[in-house]
């Protein structure tokens, strides 16, 4: 079985005082075995969390980096930035910096591209909105967002979140986990032949303590992508304990 991993995805969340806090809590709360965990804060607490996380199980996310690895990008953070924190994952594509950023396929891809070569796993996320899945036209929307975002010889994440899950406490129930996941990884296998037998699947959208344990079970969901829960640490630490026991 393939290890689970839980993501912790804060938005844009988190004073300094919070960020501590909250992995404080997180560190003393620990199970004895832990899935591999990651958690992505804002990028102004990358490093005042990279210092507090230095050589425990958790590891440091970003929630996005540029294509370049340096340059005239005002406001931009480039992957070498990244790992030169300590950050070993980023997040790339999230639906909401798609409708809020005009991010497209094209452009996930290449940060894809230039996250690897930095040395970041990335974390690429893909998911429908609620039009899509009602007209059924969501496996078509995912399998272009794969086409589109995931590079040549992809070793990352792929994050499978519908939108109408984020942020609604409404995730989708386990026969759309279920059925999605198995169309997910065919099209992984279609597009990287055994490659794409190993990608790790994960899913995101109103992941709690009380839903984590069914969802982690799915077949072929490695892990979870958690927003809202993330910023809570006694929510945080039962779905990190869901994933020890899945
Ligand atoms: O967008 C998400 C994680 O990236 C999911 O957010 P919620 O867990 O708050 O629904």
């Amino acid at each position: 079985m393939t290890r689970q991993i839980i993501v912790g995805n804060w938005k844009m969340n988190g004073t300094s005082r919070d960020s501590q806090a909250l992995v404080e809590a997180l560190l003393a709360g620990l199970p004895a075995t832990v899935p591999d965990i990651v958690t992505c804060p804002p990028f102004t607490q990358l490093a005042l969390l990279a210092d507090k996380l230095k050589g425990s199980p958790i590891a440091l996310g970003a929630q996005d980096c540029h294509k370049d690895v340096s340059g005239a990008h005002t406001g931009d953070i480039s992957p070498a930035m990244l790992t030169d924190l300590g950050v070993s994952y980023v997040i790339l594509g999230h639906s909401e910096r798609r409708q809020e950023h005009g991010e497209l396929d094209e452009t996930v891809r290449e940060k894809a591209v230039a996250a690897t070569k930095a040395g970041l796993t990335p974390i690429v996320c893909i998911g429908e909105t609620e039009d899509q899945r009602e007209s059924g036209e969501h496996f078509d929307t995912l399998g272009w967002q794969i086409k589109g975002s995931l590079p040549d010889n992809f070793s990352g994440i792929l994050a499978y979140e519908p939108i109408w899950a984020i942020g609604t406490g409404r995730a989708a129930t386990e026969d759309e986990i279920a059925e999605t996941m198995k169309f997910l990884r065919e099209e992984l296998v279609r597009q990287f032949g055994e490659a794409g037998k190993t990608v790790r699947i994960l899913y995101g959208g109103s992941v709690n303590a009380k839903n984590a344990a069914s969802i982690l079970s799915i077949a072929d969901v490695a892990g979870a992508l958690v927003g809202g829960a993330s910023l809570n640490a006694e929510a945080f630490l039962s779905i990190i304990g869901a994933a020890s026991a899945a």
